[in-house]
């Protein structure tokens, strides 16, 4: 379970994030939506401490993240992995090896890299495109490489920072669907970051709605719908509802 109490994050005098606080279950596919500038990535950002909070915890199963130092701290950040907008693949490495590199940050032994390797891939499909490099890959697969390196060292959770955002909607689906699978096979609780409802909607659960560096609000997302799980101001429900994008709305 990761929870976040009153956090606050300032960038110089400008305050990105304004006291938040946030409950997410383990398990759970959680979605945050927002603005552009809302601070929705500050705020992941900051559950694994990429940005540290001036004020307020981040806790994570009980452990108060920012109180955390040295061996422990980096132990826990190895649970909680990352993928991006960008891929962020290394273009002169292969497939294969721009995934080992997590392993070898995390200093796992050598023999068992290569099996842990295209386990990941296979995983995501690739497999059989272990020796080419990521030029040669199409937008979709190179996410899905990202997302082979990110679970390799078989994270408790996954942070995924607008994941399809520079994806056409079929790539798009293709990359939500092996992140769901993620969470369905291994447990793995999933925080998405976008601005498309869309994409929200198609996997998570609960929605959180940012707004002006504060939580606006939390929607529980169902088959029969979207519903307010506190206050709710009727004009985003309705955005939310006609499924739009919120950079654009
Ligand atoms: N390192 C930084 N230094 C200064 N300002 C920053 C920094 N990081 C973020 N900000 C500012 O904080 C605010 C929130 O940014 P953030 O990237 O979290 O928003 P966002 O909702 O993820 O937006 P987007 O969808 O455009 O990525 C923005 O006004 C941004 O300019």
């Amino acid at each position: 379970m990761i929870s976040l109490h009153n956090v606050s994050k300032r960038f110089g005098s400008f305050e990105a994030i304004r006291s938040v606080s946030l409950r997410i279950e383990s398990g759970e596919i959680h979605g945050i939506i927002g603005a552009s500038g809302a601070g929705k990535s500050t705020l992941v950002r900051m559950m694994n401490l990429i940005e540290q909070p001036d004020e307020g915890d981040v806790v994570i199963d009980g452990e108060t993240l920012n109180h955390l130092k040295g061996k422990r701290i980096r132990q826990i950040r190895q649970s909680l992995a990352m993928i991006f907008q960008g891929h962020h693949l290394l273009s002169n490495k292969t497939v294969f090896d721009n995934v080992v590199v997590a392993l070898q940050l995390a200093k796992v032994p050598k023999k068992l890299r290569a099996e842990k390797v295209m386990e990941s891939l296979r995983f995501v499909g690739l497999d059989q495109l272990k020796d080419q490099y990521p030029g040669q890959l199409s937008g979709g697969q190179k996410q899905r490489v990202a997302i082979a390196r990110a679970i390799v060292n078989q994270p408790k959770v996954l942070l995924c920072d607008e994941p399809t955002s520079s994806l056409d909607p079929n790539t798009t689906a293709e990359v939500l669907e092996v992140i769901q699978r993620i969470n369905q096979e291994f447990g793995v609780t999933i925080i998405i970051v976008s601005h498309e409802m869309e994409v929200i909607k198609s996997v998570c659960e609960r929605v959180t709605v940012m707004a002006d560096g504060q939580v606006y609000q939390e929607l529980e997302i169902e088959p029969t719908g979207v519903h307010k799980m506190e206050h709710s101001a009727e004009g985003i429900i309705k955005r939310l509802k006609s499924g739009g994008d919120f950079n654009h709305a």
